[in-house]
């Protein structure tokens, strides 16, 4: 029996492996169709600084862009902030900006924005922004490295060089919120939604 009830698949606006995972799992039948737009340049030109209001906007754009290439499609766009304090971060390019960036976040708690959004033919139907509070250990250079000789170029896909549901749980000590808002999605809002539009099955 299949989850998905909707008249069409629904279209993933995203590259993220961790994204397609999490609605595979979740029985969810849809298109993945990245949407290739500038989101530093969406950030600057927005003027916006609070993390959580620039995923939404990115998440929006993403699902926006992709909405009016297939008309009639529900369309999930989804954006991650890291903040610390009144710094943001997106992902590492190369290790050595990933072992930067981690010996930045050692010790301290950062936060992580998740934000979705469903767009229809350019219209916002739903829209969630989720935040999850990530406490790293105190990690000296040593302890990055070997890491990051375990944990591999994967490290670079994610905006903290972590997979959580991986190696990445070795570095910290605290973790508060919801397991999917740190992997990139906020599930069950997005479920919840999707249930409502009688799109899926339970
Ligand atoms: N597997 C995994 N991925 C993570 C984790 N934390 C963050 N990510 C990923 O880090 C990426 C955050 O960068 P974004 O700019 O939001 O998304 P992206 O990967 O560029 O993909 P788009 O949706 O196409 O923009 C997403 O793919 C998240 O799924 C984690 O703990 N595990």
């Amino acid at each position: 029996m299949t989850i998905w009830c909707g008249v069409q698949p629904l279209i993933l606006a995203s590259q993220s492996l961790a994204r397609r995972e999490l609605l595979a799992n979740a029985g969810i039948t849809f298109d993945a169709v990245p949407a290739d737009i500038d989101e530093r340049g969406i950030q600057q030109k927005s003027g916006l600084k609070a993390p959580g209001e620039i995923a939404a906007l990115l998440a929006e754009r993403k699902a926006a862009f992709i909405s009016l290439r297939h008309p009639g499609r529900y369309v999930l766009g989804a954006d991650q902030i890291l903040a610390l304090g009144d710094r943001m971060f997106s992902k590492p390019v190369g290790r050595e900006q990933a072992a930067e960036q981690l010996a930045i976040l050692a010790g301290r708690t950062h936060e992580l924005h998740s934000a979705l959004a469903v767009v229809c033919d350019g219209a916002t139907l739903f829209s969630n922004v989720s935040v999850a509070h990530m406490t790293m250990r105190k990690l000296d250079d040593v302890a990055i490295n070997a890491y990051l000789d375990a944990a591999g170029d994967k490290v670079m896909t994610s905006v903290g060089a972590y997979q959580l549901e991986g190696l990445g749980v070795h570095l910290f000590e605290l973790i508060e919120g919801d397991h999917f808002t740190i992997l990139g999605l906020p599930l069950l809002p997005l479920l919840s939604f999707l249930r409502g539009e009688e799109m899926i099955a339970i």
